[in-house]
């Protein structure tokens, strides 16, 4: 067998990997750090690398460079941590994924002849850092790189890997949605603003938001027989103990999950074995299976998630760090300026009350999934604001602010809706009457109607 080696230039290292190994890496603080493929294969998170091509990788990204057959890697600049390492889970990995193909290919044929049938819908969980989004990653690429569409589910609102931390979405990939050094470069994602970065801070809201998103992606499966062949792989939050354990349920129950991927916890996988175990004879089977952590996953600090979840805010308004390079269509971050009276502040879920705090018959409207207006006040600098699609009336039109039938009516469809995008407020003007807030593109916004949660961002 062929040993890994590195030789030095200034630096520039080229590394010889022998097959199933891979070179891992992190970049430091205000560092950052390029690989080339020099020949034969190799892979980033299940995405292959293209062979003489530079990826590019900021500060703080951890990342292996895994190959099958063997490969020369060049790297430039140094890295925090930089490492070969032979001993990886892939094999599992990618078993798992033959086995998903399997399961792809008998609901294709069924589709085919005009039957009822849904690929596998896996859902991957365990603690926090025991690589849950990159075996999702894995997957997912694999899925693609033979044709497959499958919709990718990330209900993680502490790092919100498809929009924004605080939200829970799906998308559908394919081919053209993949990325080295965004991991996913995102078309037109399905997403519902739940508002924190924690599931524990309003937990009906987020089992709210859960269901909704189950539905919707239900209903597109339904009418895409590829999408429903491929299946859906759904990423989860590491909180996997008493009410997180109990959100864990109904996120697998709402998304119908045939499929657990438990990532070396065996308590998890006890619980969710013998949750598999006491379905009813009638329920649909559910295979609960335990796959081990790479040595590669980095624990992260309480710190460095804050860190992350801001450079996910970040890349939501500006793009990813190295996305200039890429031929996907480029942001352009405008300011808007929007007068307080023609736009409508909403929060879903209010204070949160016990039964004998709540005044009497106020019950519903400090509900954990109602909307209440927000007065715009100097609280709203930096907010991240999710806006709604318009509001439809009736006749087709859409519903503006201040109109008869408009908020209080409109309020409560507003939280059952996925969202268009995001702004942050840069800026309140109280006397001016005015907020002045940050988009991701130029253009009027699509309604007048926004979401505040507790996602806050400054530059
Ligand atoms: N084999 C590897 N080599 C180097 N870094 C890795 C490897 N696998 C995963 N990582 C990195 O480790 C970190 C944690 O992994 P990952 O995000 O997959 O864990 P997670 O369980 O989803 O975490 P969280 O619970 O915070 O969402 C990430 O920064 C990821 O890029």
């Amino acid at each position: 067998m062929e040993a890994s080696s590195a030789a030095e230039g200034e630096d520039k290292k080229i590394w010889t990997l022998e097959k199933e190994s891979e070179l891992r890496f992190e970049v430091g603080p205000d560092k950052s750090f390029t690989v080339v493929l020099l020949e034969q294969s190799a892979e980033i998170f299940g995405v292959e690398l293209a062979v003489n091509t530079e990826y590019h990788f900021s500060a703080g990204a951890k990342v292996a460079v895994f190959t099958w057959y063997g490969c020369k890697l060049q790297t430039t600049r140094t890295a925090e941590v930089l490492y070969v390492a032979k001993d990886t889970p892939m094999l599992s990995y990618v078993n798992t994924h033959i086995q998903l193909e399997a399961r792809r290919d008998q609901a294709l044929s069924k589709l085919s002849k005009g039957e009822k049938a849904v690929g596998p819908r896996v859902l991957v969980a365990g603690a926090t850092d025991s690589g849950k989004s990159s075996l999702c990653a894995v997957l997912c690429a694999y899925a693609v790189r033979l044709g497959r569409t499958p919709t990718f589910v990330d209900l993680d609102v502490g790092q919100g890997e498809i929009t924004i931390p605080g939200t829970v979405s799906a998308v559908s990939l394919d081919s053209g949605t993949l990325s080295i050094e965004e991991r996913l470069s995102l078309a037109a994602p399905l997403t519902f603003f739940y508002g924190h970065d924690s599931p524990g801070e309003n937990p009906e809201l987020f089992r709210h938001m859960v269901s909704r998103l189950a539905e919707c992606v239900e209903q597109r499966q339904a009418n895409d027989r590829d999408a429903a062949a491929a299946g859906t792989v759904v990423n989860t939050c590491g909180w996997v103990d008493g009410l997180g354990l109990e959100l864990l349920r109904h996120c697998i129950d709402a998304l119908s999950i045939d499929i657990v991927l438990v990532m070396g916890h065996d308590k998890l996988y006890a619980e969710l074995m013998a949750d598999s175990e006491a379905l009813p004879d009638d329920a649909p089977p559910r295979t609960v299976v335990k796959l081990p952590t790479s040595g590669g996953v980095v624990q992260r600090s309480a710190q460095q998630r804050r860190q992350g979840r801001a450079a996910r805010v970040r890349e939501y308004f500006y793009g990813a760090p190295h996305a200039e390079r890429r031929a996907s269509p480029a942001l352009t971050p405008t300011l808007l300026e929007l007068r307080m009276d023609s736009v409508r502040v909403c929060r879903v879920g209010g204070t949160q009350l016990s039964g004998g705090l709540l005044p009497v018959g106020q019950a519903a409207l400090l509900g954990p999934t109602r909307v209440s207006m927000v007065k715009p006040s100097h609280d709203l600098l930096h907010a991240v604001l999710a806006v709604c699609h318009p509001v439809l009336k009736p006749d087709g039109t859409a519903l503006v602010p201040g109109e008869e039938g408009g908020l209080d009516d409109a309020g409560q469809e507003i939280a059952d809706c996925n969202v268009a995008g995001f702004v942050y407020v840069t800026e309140v003007d109280m006397v001016g009457r005015r907020l002045v807030v940050m988009s991701p593109c130029p253009g009027d916004l699509p309604s007048a109607y926004l979401l505040v949660g507790g996602i806050r961002w400054s530059e």
